[in-house]
């Protein structure tokens, strides 16, 4: 697995750090149906709602694993652009949410410009062309072919989550997928980031706290930074990379279908750690979210039936009115920690 990923050209995660207790499920078992692996995932399921997906021995997770590492270098040469080139795809011109982002770091290139750190949302949609597509840069355009088998493979992967999820969930056959089909419009999206270096910072930290809102999100790093929230103790502690492995998570969405039963962890990305500080961050996303049309309220049926009611109303919304409430209200995916009103990531770009 060395040779399929880039990790061993990187310094070493520190061996000194606690780091988050993550199941590993191997995506191989799953595949053959091997129910054992879900069922120790799924008894870790309201302790994290994060877990490594081992792809080794998978041939689709290694596709996926080795797809994503060419993604990461065009996210490189993506994020190298000249600032006046990537504003032409940012959010006030494009898009409020798939489009460029950045915030300006106190850190300066060589020219006297302040450093971004930034992502980059690209919708599924889009790719996959099933929209009239957002105008991007040539540098995402010419490996089309590269980006929709990257989609289309993890969404192969998540289905086989879903599946997995559905059975030990005891609902109906196909309720998580028919919820979840590839062919309707939704908030699905690869994510390319980057951040530089820089100290930690205690405010940024927190405004960096979030869970993330859709069903399920498959990640790639290759450096340190990610830390969870210990359900318990609180205590924030650093993902380690795994090579041959991504990182999944459940999003809000799941927590909202399940009512509860599922738990999407609050979660945050700071500065790499001691070993890797030095170094540019970059990680791989793909969101997977309800279809844009999917009211986000309890499933009936199973096991969530024995969950408690609320003694709150539901507040029913679409998946799609969801994501247009939040980001118009927030720069970055995800609802905050704090119940107080939120403050909009800083994100400017000169119109
Ligand atoms: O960069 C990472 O490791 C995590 C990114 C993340 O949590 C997000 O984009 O929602
Ligand atoms: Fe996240």
């Amino acid at each position: 697995m060395a040779q399929l990923t880039s990790h061993h050209t990187l310094p070493p995660f520190p061996e000194d750090l606690k780091t988050a207790p993550l199941v590993s499920v191997s995506f191989a078992k799953l595949e053959a149906d091997d129910n054992k692996s879900f069922s120790d995932f799924f008894q870790a399921r309201q302790e994290l709602g994060f877990f490594y997906l081992d792809f080794v021995g998978s041939k689709l997770g290694e596709t996926i694993t080795s797809e994503a590492e060419e993604l990461n270098k065009v996210q490189k040469e993506f994020f190298a652009l000249p600032n006046g080139v990537k504003d032409v795809y940012g959010r006030p011109h494009l898009h409020p949410f798939y489009a460029y982002r950045y915030t300006e770091t106190e850190g300066k290139d060589e020219n006297g410009a302040p450093l971004r750190n930034a992502n980059y949302n690209l919708r599924k949609d889009d790719i996959l062309g099933q929209c009239e597509r957002l105008a991007c840069h040539p540098l995402i355009l010419e490996p089309q072919d590269l980006f929709e088998r990257y989609v289309r493979h993890c969404r192969a992967a998540v289905d086989v989550l879903l599946e997995h999820l559905n059975a030990h969930l005891q609902l109906p056959a196909g309720t998580l997928a028919n919820l979840h089909r590839i062919h309707e419009r939704s908030g699905d999206h690869v994510r390319f980031t980057q951040n530089h270096p820089g100290a930690f910072n205690e405010e940024r930290a927190r405004s960096a706290e979030h869970t993330d809102f859709g069903s399920l999100t498959i990640l790639f790093n290759w450096l340190g930074g990610l830390q969870v929230r210990l359900p318990v103790t609180e205590e924030w502690v650093y993902v380690k990379p795994i090579p041959g492995s991504c990182i999944v998570n459940l999003g809000d969405a799941m927590v909202k279908f399940t009512a509860g039963l599922l738990r999407s962890n609050i979660h945050r990305v700071v500065p790499a750690p001691s070993t890797q500080a030095h170094l540019i961050r970059n990680s791989l996303v793909f969101f997977t979210r309800p279809e844009d049309k999917v009211v986000l309220k309890r499933l009936k049926g199973g096991i969530i039936d024995a969950q408690p009611q609320s003694e709150v109303p539901e507040l029913e919304m679409t998946s799609h009115e969801w994501i247009m409430g939040v980001f118009t209200s927030k720069g970055f995916e995800g609802k905050a920690r704090n119940p107080e009103p939120q403050v909009p990531v800083p994100v400017s770009i000169p119109a």
